[in-house]
């Protein structure tokens, strides 16, 4: 367990979440969308930069990996003095940085949700072509979440995606890499937003409308932030995948409209009306607090 958490005395401790991403300059993506989402959510959020992109809502204009060491580092100095309830990673570059980070998460315990970044919604790419085979072997065994979109589970499994069927057989051989739980998102698809959520024994299916708009810069960087987040707070796995896909539908809804290209998503809007809100019965996103 990382979280060195309760000898604050009487201070508040609040639950902690670290990001290992990279830095999107435009803000929509990226460590900024993960920390943006954390504070959203109530918790602390913590950063280990492992690149630094110049982008905005069009492209990718420039990108620098930073040393292998200097993320490692990153990683160790907040952990040893703060603690992470639970944490992510974003763009990871390199198999370098892969291994890194693999090692930082066996060496710190770390329970772990992967989003597998491979090309920014511009057609960038922000994973080397040669890396997908260490992120298979290295990272997915650790991964307690990993929540690809449809192009980076076709990379993934080694095939095409076409149908909800698909997307489970995608989703059940990703499970066999080894991740706990899996949830393949259906953003890039043409029709309704169905996410497939598969923990090794059953299937949910998470649905929305689709929102028709070009805003959609960071929604896989937030989602997966926001399920981080809500592990952090103490939520079992399919409570946190469930809220969410709740909190990006909203943040997609809210977008503000930035940029000249694919804008940002909305993060800090009145989620904890809707967390808090007795929904059918149920106790609501976090239950009353
Ligand atoms: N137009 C939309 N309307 C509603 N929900 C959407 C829309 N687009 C994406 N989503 C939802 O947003 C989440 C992220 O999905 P998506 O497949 O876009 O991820 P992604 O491609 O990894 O995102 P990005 O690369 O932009 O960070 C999923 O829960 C998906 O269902
Ligand atoms: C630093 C960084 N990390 C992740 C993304 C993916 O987000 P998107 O697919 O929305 O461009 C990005 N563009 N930049």
């Amino acid at each position: 367990m990382s979280r060195r958490g309760d000898e604050e005395g009487n201070r508040r401790v609040s639950p902690r979440a670290l990001t290992i991403a990279g830095s999107d300059s435009g803000a929509g993506a990226g460590i900024q969308a993960d920390l943006k989402t954390f504070a959203a959510l109530e918790v602390y959020g913590l950063s280990a930069i492992t690149a630094i992109t110049a982008q905005n809502t069009r492209s990718v204009y420039a990108a620098y990996e930073l040393p292998v060491e200097l993320i490692e580092a990153q990683i160790d100095a907040v952990l040893e003095d703060i603690g992470a309830d639970a944490a992510k990673t974003g763009m990871l570059a390199s198999p370098q940085i892969i291994e890194a980070v693999a090692g930082r998460v066996r060496k710190w315990n770390l329970r772990l949700v992967v989003d597998p970044v491979m090309r920014a919604k511009s057609g960038d790419a922000l994973l080397q072509s040669d890396a997908v085979q260490a992120l298979r072997s290295q990272l997915l065994p650790l991964a307690e979440v990993i929540t690809p979109n449809l192009p980076e589970a076709e990379i993934l499994v080694g095939g095409p995606i076409d149908t909800l069927e698909d997307m489970r057989e995608a989703a059940r051989r990703i499970h066999a890499l080894g991740v706990q739980h899996v949830v393949v998102k259906g953003g890039h698809s043409s029709g309704e937003p169905i996410d497939v959520y598969f923990d090794g024994q059953q299937f949910v299916e998470l649905r929305s409308q689709r929102i028709k708009t070009a805003h959609t810069h960071g929604t896989g960087c937030t989602f997966s932030a926001a399920i981080t987040a809500l592990l952090a707070r103490g939520l079992p796995v399919e409570k946190a995948v469930a809220g969410a896909k709740r909190y990006i539908t909203e943040a997609i809804r809210q977008a503000p409209g930035i940029g000249h290209g694919h804008g940002p998503v909305e993060h800090f809007w009145q989620w904890r009306q809707l967390a808090t809100s007795t929904d059918a019965g149920s106790e609501g996103l976090i239950g009353a607090s």
